[in-house]
């Protein structure tokens, strides 16, 4: 049996699979634990959707930490053969999967300052793991791989060279999610798999990749997830002045701006407060939560736009992630500000949630599809643990 774990910005997502008898991962168990407002509630389907888990989790991030992993491998009726983890910053040195070892984590764990939201609730199942069940096989899947081939134009910042020398450059993150996207693409919609592709995974954290034939070429996330588009709790593309000011005549010291940065601004600071959650910012009728909907809205049309540039043009614009998947009102926002670019949406294809969204005449393919992060850390784990068995 194998686990996946991915620790996004406010969910913790699991899977088990076990192998067929051709080989093939077969999902057993899919789940979730949501963290709001300091408190925990986790869920669970098994293969035929229904309900295996549904409780509140106590105590503090390690105990329910505990009970899930006690809880998961209660499932894992044969033990668990190898645990794949989705870890959002691989730096310079990840361009691919790779076998956890003390060496591994040492250097995953200096990339922390990097993804303050995401590397400790990555690691800690990794560290938790090595204490409870020494000797389990553990690999550690990057977000950033997939953009390690972006051109030179979309991967360096135009600052001096020795930066770039350095590793500050961007790195670009969500990979998992694109690289399971461009599967989708390739089994179901070949037509589009090979290409000009703009992926909009719009979740609690949120950015945009640039697919030709699979691949990405430019993403919206950079050195860190803090750019690009508006997200739950953080800004996006910001002009570093502001940081600057924050410094220098506001003196607040890297703490206090790490803190608006990543967990005051984007919807949450944007609706005063209200909620970093756009299904409480789409039921509410407060002006600020319509501001806080709109900037995510035009910021998005505006990167899409841009990431049509990095492509030289548009075949398919696909929406994915918790935004994407399930927010039809946002998607036809962001489709109306891209008339212009040859998106045309077929309105009761969105409310309905239809693979297709696109009118049968737009020149621009829109789908809505679910990703599967998971999917992708099992596959890898499973490859990689392969390869190190024969190597
Ligand atoms: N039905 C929905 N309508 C609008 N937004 C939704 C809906 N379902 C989920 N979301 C949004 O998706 C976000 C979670 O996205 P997800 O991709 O699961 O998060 P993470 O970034 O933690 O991986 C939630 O914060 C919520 O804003
Ligand atoms: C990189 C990132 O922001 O991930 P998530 O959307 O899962 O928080
Ligand atoms: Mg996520």
């Amino acid at each position: 049996m194998f686990l996946a774990l991915n620790a996004g910005s406010s969910t913790l997502k699991f899977a088990l699979a076990a192998l067929d008898a051709q080989g093939t991962p077969r999902r057993l168990v899919t789940g979730q634990m949501e963290r709001k407002n300091g408190e925990a509630h986790v869920q669970a389907t098994d293969a035929a959707g229904a309900p295996v888990l549904d409780r509140a989790l106590s105590g503090d991030d390690d105990s329910r930490l505990e009970e899930l992993l006690g809880w998961l491998e209660d499932h894992a009726k044969n033990g668990l053969a190898g645990v794949g983890h989705r870890i959002v910053h691989g730096g310079r040195a990840y361009a691919a999967p790779a076998r956890i070892t003390p060496e591994v984590l040492a250097t995953l764990e200096q990339l922390t300052a990097l993804a303050p939201l995401h590397q400790p609730h990555g690691l800690a199942p990794v560290r938790a793991l090595e204490k409870w069940r020494p000797g389990v096989k553990q690999v550690a899947c990057f977000d950033t791989a997939f953009h390690h081939a972006m051109p030179e134009t979309s991967w360096r910042y135009a600052l001096p060279d020795d930066f770039a020398r350095q590793g500050i450059r961007r790195y670009g993150f969500h990979g998992l999610s694109y690289e399971y996207i461009a599967g989708c693409l390739r089994e179901r919609h070949p037509e589009l798999a090979s290409g000009r592709v703009v992926v909009a995974h719009l979740g609690n954290g949120a950015s945009l990749c640039a697919m030709r034939n699979g691949r990405s070429v430019d993403t919206t996330m950079g050195f860190t997830a803090l750019d690009g588009l508006v997200m739950g709790t953080r800004a996006g593309a910001l002009d570093p002045g502001v940081v600057l000011h924050m410094m220098q005549q506001l003196r607040m010291d890297g703490d206090a701006i790490e803190d608006v940065l990543y967990r005051r601004s984007g919807l949450l600071g944007l609706s005063d407060g209200l909620s970093s959650d756009m299904r409480v910012l789409l039921r509410s009728d407060a002006p600020a939560a319509s501001r806080a909907v709109e900037m995510f809205v035009s910021r998005a049309a505006r990167m899409i736009a841009a990431m049509a540039v990095s492509l030289g043009g548009i075949d398919g614009l696909v929406f994915t992630a918790g935004i994407g998947a399930h927010a039809a009102p946002v998607r036809e926002k962001i489709c109306a500000q891209l008339e212009w670019m040859g998106v045309s949406l077929d309105s009761d294809a969105n409310n309905r949630n239809h693979e297709t969204i696109s009118t049968e005449r737009s020149p621009v393919a829109v789908l809505r599809l679910e990703t599967d992060e998971e999917a992708m850390v099992i596959r890898h784990t499973i490859d990689t643990l392969k390869e190190a068995g024969r190597g």
